[in-house]
């Protein structure tokens, strides 16, 4: 059953049932829904708003909906693909209550985000090992705790990880990895500060291969406001990956920060230019109400979010799961029928 025809049943009174429901799902369905409560609760406080003044679907209405999906960090485009194909639902299927119209935009919101596709987002795998995954994003968004938390996964999971410390640019980086080491009991690469980061990547590569290591965590430096600088490095450190490792990095994963709202869209955008980024992680969910950015990002960048944080704790990075997503978004709305 894909994500459309669940939270569809969420419409008709039955619940959205887990197949099968196990008790580690049970966590995560909990901790999606922890950690979507700001983010929820100020998505349907203004949905609520605007519906509580609800006369009739005219353009006036229009108007006030876009407004609000917009002050809901949805996004432009989301808003406006919304309310297109909002107004050819209300012309063709007479669509006239407000209880009515607020659940086409649901069903339109799911099925926007599906675009067709229902599986959960997974992480690459270099079959002939070691699996190596880039780490790139702009200073405080959350990266290096991101990346000891995958590496406690990982490891939790049976691999052994190895992580390099390449932001070599700031001098806290490196102790920050080194700690996350210790705590998840993983071992770091490190240089001295303001050493060529490339080196670093190089060395770790190298011994990544010796130990036959199932997974290499790279740690780069996220300097945006110098993109030409942040590019030629992160040229040079995919040029040492792609000499060391035929296909060159397993994954590029952006790290943003879902407390920045639409910043980390425009963050998104302009790291897509620099290198080529095949996933996406949103940290700091749990603590913000601009969690609707995940849906503009959704709507304009074709990179999929992998990862969610949805906490401080070690185990508090999850696989990004649409439905428990869009469900924890809508829930409220659809329970005041
Ligand atoms: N609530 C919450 N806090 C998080 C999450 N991810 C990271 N944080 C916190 O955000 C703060 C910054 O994270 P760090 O990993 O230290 O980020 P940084 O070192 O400042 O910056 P970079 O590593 O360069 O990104 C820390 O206090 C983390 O505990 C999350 O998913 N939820």
């Amino acid at each position: 059953m894909g994500l459309f025809d669940r939270i569809k049943r969420a419409f008709t009174g039955e619940d959205v049932v887990q197949t099968p429901v196990t008790e580690e799902n049970k966590i995560v369905i909990d901790k999606f829904d922890k950690g979507m409560e700001k983010t929820r609760k100020s998505f349907s406080d203004k949905m609520n708003e605007l519906f509580a003044g609800f006369r009739e679907v005219d353009e006036d209405f229009f108007d006030d909906l876009e407004e609000t999906l917009i002050s809901a960090d949805v996004g432009f485009d989301m808003t406006l693909a919304l309310s297109d194909v909002l107004r050819d639902e209300v012309k063709m299927k007479n669509v006239r209550t407000g209880e009515q119209v607020k659940n086409v935009i649901i069903e339109k919101m799911v099925e926007i985000y599906e675009k067709g596709q229902t599986e959960l987002p997974t992480i690459k795998i270099n079959e002939d090992g070691p699996t190596v995954i880039l780490f790139v994003g702009v200073n405080g968004v959350g990266k290096t705790t991101t990346i000891g938390k995958y590496a406690y996964q990982l490891k939790n999971q049976g691999n052994s990880v190895l992580l390099a410390a390449g932001d070599t640019f700031r001098a806290g980086a490196i102790e920050q990895l080194e700690v996350w080491g210790q705590r998840v009991g993983v071992p770091v690469v490190t240089s001295d500060a303001k050493s060529d980061p490339a080196s670093v990547v190089y060395d770790a590569l190298k011994q990544a291969k010796e130990e036959n290591y199932d997974y290499l965590l790279i740690d780069t430096a996220g300097r945006l406001q110098n993109k030409v600088n942040l590019m030629k490095e992160l040229e040079k450190i995919n040029r040492i990956i792609a000499r060391e490792i035929p296909g060159g990095a397993t994954e590029t994963l952006l790290v943003l920060d879902a407390t920045t709202g639409q910043n980390a869209l425009i963050q998104a955008k302009q790291f897509k230019e620099t290198t080529d980024v095949t996933g996406l992680i949103l940290t700091k969910l749990d603590g913000t109400a601009k969690g609707g950015v995940i849906l503009a990002i959704r709507q304009e960048m074709d990179i999929p979010v992998k990862f969610v944080g949805l906490g401080e704790g070690l185990d508090d990075l999850q696989v990004f799961d649409p439905e428990q997503y869009i469900y924890g978004l809508v829930k409220d709305l659809l329970e005041k029928k």
